[in-house]
């Protein structure tokens, strides 16, 4: 007991150091993820003012720096495709062989008469060679040159058996194969060890599979002017701090300022709906309550800091400074149809979660603020998926009028007006019993102290990460259990990193 109340202190002395107001920063431009599409519109933009070869000629410049940062000289083949992607690859055949290296390109398609691509091709005064399958065996490195943003269908075969053999890839701007957009495989995509974009990141670099494909990812300024995205309407971001800023503790605060979560905890399992309260409490809600359907005394022995409530949910919904619930964690089906629409009906911020997703009917959920299926909650609800996860996200944000929180090790936060949030920010060990009950706690504090609902479910999966990542870190060796992420909270260091 001594130990909670401590960390409830601690939370509030964390949150007391902390001024500012909440304010969403989603204009931060450094986490806009564009798509193919919206990139093509940039390039134009960025033509204006300065020419394609010289945003090439950079583009490649960019490329070799980051190869020689890393890698000392070795023969490389450089694989180079009929556009632009392949353009940039001359460049880097060009300046690697100025730098003494042994390099050989390889043309998979010939560049279009007249075009930039085709301009790059003919400054390549070294060797190209045919027999590729033999030069791909014997080189050391092989750059990926082939197709990048202007994939549009299956990689060739021909070209797939190339890319197998390759034993170090190093990819210009994406793994040939990997959709930008989508972060899905074309045929095939080759596991680069680096890739180097340019300008900004897209959303294929950071959704699986295609996230796995990219060893490091660095993504290089090449002259382009940051104004060019504010023409774009942005969907796509990263979800790191500076998309969202945490409320921070006023002095004027008070309990219910601060906000109150309210939870409705189950008769049988009762553990996922403590673990949620116990995350609350260490997020430093100004207060939870649990409002159980039976087995008070479980809840009664929970916590001091815990309220328990005894009256029923009819009654307690009348208090207008309980504004969030969280309904769903350890709750049966039966206990969701008993709870949920009252709650909806009284205009509450739910969180829905687990037990709402027993179900395919998505009428229930028509009416709730947030909520966060794992993918076979997700599929069970909406279906399976048809094009990918994250038009279908997007399909069910609108559906449900829901912020959507896809969970998994690429968690999407999805707004009914479109917006994107991709979070990579998250250790695998978080895939553990009650790690989202833990998730839906933190989601649930940050809505009550006054965050909307995306930025909320934003700030909260990265919150969840960075605990999973401090886990990591205090327990390297123990198996990761979800009241560890509550413990391993540790306020001061989170917020210090967001901060930074
Ligand atoms: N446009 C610009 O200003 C800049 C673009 N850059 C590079 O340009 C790339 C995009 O260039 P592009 O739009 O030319 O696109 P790509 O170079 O990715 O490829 C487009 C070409 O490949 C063909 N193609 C597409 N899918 C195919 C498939 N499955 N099988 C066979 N052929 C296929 C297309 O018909 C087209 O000829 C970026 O990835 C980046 O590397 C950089 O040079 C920086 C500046
Ligand atoms: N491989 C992974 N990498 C990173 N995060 C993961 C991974 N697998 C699961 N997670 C995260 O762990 C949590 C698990 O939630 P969930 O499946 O609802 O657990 P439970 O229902 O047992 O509470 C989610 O936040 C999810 O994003
Ligand atoms: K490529």
């Amino acid at each position: 007991m001594c130990r909670v109340l401590f960390l409830f202190l601690q939370c509030s002395i964390n949150f007391m150091f902390y001024k500012g107001h909440n304010i969403v920063k989603n204009q931060n431009t450094d986490l806009v993820l564009l798509t193919p599409l919206q990139m093509q519109i940039v390039d134009k933009a960025a033509a204006k003012t300065i020419p394609v070869k010289q945003l090439m000629e950079n583009a490649g410049w960019a490329v070799t720096q980051e190869i020689l940062k890393r890698y000392k000289p070795c023969s490389v083949l450089i694989l180079c495709g009929p556009g632009n992607n392949g353009g940039d690859g001359y460049v880097v055949a060009r300046l690697l062989a100025k730098a003494g290296w042994p390099v050989c390109v390889g043309a998979i398609g010939k560049p279009k008469a007249g075009s930039d691509a085709e301009y790059a091709a003919r400054q390549w005064c070294g060797k190209t060679v045919e027999n590729l399958e033999a030069y791909v065996e014997k080189a050391s490195l092989v750059v990926d040159a082939i197709f990048g943003a202007g994939l549009t269908s299956n990689l060739d075969c021909r070209i797939a058996d190339l890319l197998r053999k390759a034993k170090r890839v190093i990819a210009v701007d994406i793994p040939s194969g990997i959709d930008g957009e989508t972060g899905q495989i074309k045929g095939y995509a080759p596991y680069a060890e680096l890739t180097v974009s340019f300008f900004r990141a897209k959303p294929g670099h950071y959704l699986l599979p295609g996230r796995e494909h990219m060893g490091v990812l660095v993504i290089k300024d090449i002259s382009i002017l940051t104004n060019t995205i504010f023409t774009i309407d942005i969907k796509y971001w990263l979800n790191e701090p500076g998309l969202w800023e945490i409320p921070r503790a006023e002095i004027e605060d008070y309990k219910y300022r601060r906000g109150a979560v309210s939870i409705i905890g189950g008769s049988q399992m009762t553990g996922a709906a403590r673990l949620s309260a116990h995350a609350a409490l260490n997020m430093g809600a100004g207060l939870v309550h649990i409002l159980p359907l039976g087995n008070n005394e479980i809840y009664s022995n929970f916590s001091a800091c815990l309220i328990v409530d005894n009256d029923p949910l009819e009654d307690v919904i009348q208090d207008k400074r309980r504004k969030v619930w969280v309904c769903g964690p350890g709750l049966s089906i039966k206990e969701v149809r008993r709870t949920l629409p009252i709650l909806i009906a009284a205009g509450k911020k739910v969180i829905a979660d687990a037990g709402v997703f027993q179900t395919d009917q998505i009428d229930m959920l028509k009416g709730t603020s947030i909520i966060t299926p794992h993918m076979g909650e997700f599929k069970r609800v909406f279906g399976e998926i048809i094009e990918d996860k994250v038009s279908a996200a997007r399909q069910a944000a609108v559906k449900t009028g829901a912020v959507v929180v896809l969970k998994g090790a690429d968690t999407l936060i999805v707004a009914p007006d479109g917006r994107v949030a991709i979070n990579q920010h998250a250790s695998a060990r978080l895939a553990t019993a009650g790690s989202g009950d833990t998730l839906t706690g933190i989601i649930a504090t940050l809505l009550a102290s006054g965050m909307p609902e995306w930025e909320s479910a934003c700030a909260a999966v990265w919150m969840h990460g960075e605990a999973g990542y401090l886990c990591d870190h205090s327990w390297p060796n123990a198996e990761m259990l979800a009241n560890n992420l509550g413990k391993a909270r540790d306020n001061a260091k989170i917020i210090k990193k967001i901060d930074n």
